[in-house]
């Protein structure tokens, strides 16, 4: 996987490994001639992906293409098992393709679902500037992006608290905060509101919609089950059993789902 310079200098950076495998950020991944249009954020274009499983290769993304356009905020949807999770760690770096092409512009930060696992100072501030903390920037700058980027997700307010007084909501918001102030483009959210109530799993959303539509420089591609969270979605990619079936209008994808629901297909 490519680094910045700075996880190079500390492989497995200042925090923990399970840090890393929460919050994970890297360099732009390299771009392959075959697809460049510079208005998308990801580009995917037949990707297949096979893991050794205990009796054999499997295939677990089957000729998966698709592109997310700079600056927007998309939700990639499909029922357990289809290989969202997987897509997604194929666009963070940490799972490499089989076949096709993978293209992510600008630095990606990757944020889990676990809220538990996403924070690991005692407040909001310390646990977003802790993440700086390898990039060797003037205090200065190291307080106005902290600021900044709590601000962006609603959380200024809470910079003091201690962190285990936060909701997993809230959270989740430090952890993308955090993604933000450095300087992340592109958000790789998976499932980010699996073990949050309904108002907390509200503020996320509008978090990551503030900060996507906010700054027009962000996109995010957020993994999810829960078809009631496309209205805050400006695209949305369907999957079934490895493959892209649907992807674009968020009201045409919509439409298919529910009609799939009505079918056989299990949530
Ligand atoms: N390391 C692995 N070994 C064997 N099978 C795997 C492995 N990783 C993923 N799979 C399988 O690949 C398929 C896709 O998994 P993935 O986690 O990407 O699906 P998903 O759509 O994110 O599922 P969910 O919505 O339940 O989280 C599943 O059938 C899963 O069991």
């Amino acid at each position: 996987m490519a680094r910045t310079d700075c996880d190079q200098r500390r492989p497995f950076g200042k925090r923990s490994t399970l840090w890393n495998l929460t919050r994970l950020r890297s360099s732009p991944t390299k771009v392959d001639a075959n697809i460049v249009d510079n208005q998308m954020a990801i580009e995917v274009e037949d990707l297949c992906l096979k893991i050794m499983g205990e009796r054999g290769e499997i295939t677990i993304l089957k000729s998966c293409s698709m592109q997310i356009p700079k600056g927007e905020f998309w939700m990639l949807l499909g029922p357990n098992g289809c290989g969202k999770s997987t897509v997604l760690k194929a666009l963070a770096g940490i799972l490499r393709p089989s076949l096709g092409h993978v293209i992510v512009r600008g630095q990606k930060s990757f944020v889990f679902q676990n809220p538990d696992h996403q924070v690991v100072m005692p407040t909001a501030e310390a646990d977003v500037a802790f993440g700086l903390g390898c990039f060797n920037l003037p205090e200065d700058e190291v307080k106005e992006r902290v600021y900044k980027s709590l601000e962006a997700v609603g959380m200024s307010m809470y910079s003091q608290r201690p962190i285990q007084t936060l909701s997993g909501g809230q959270k989740q918001r430090v952890a993308i905060a955090g993604a933000l102030a450095e300087a992340s483009q592109v958000l790789l959210l998976d499932e980010l509101t699996t073990f949050l109530d309904e108002s907390d799993q509200k503020s996320v959303l509008e978090a990551v919609q503030k900060a996507v539509h906010g700054s027009k420089l962000v996109t995010a591609l957020w993994v999810t089950h829960r078809l009631e969270e496309l209205e805050y979605a400006d695209g949305a990619v369907y999957m079934e059993n490895g493959r892209v079936i649907l992807s674009g209008n968020v009201s045409r994808v919509r439409r298919y789902i529910q009609r799939q629901k009505n079918k056989t297909i299990e949530w």
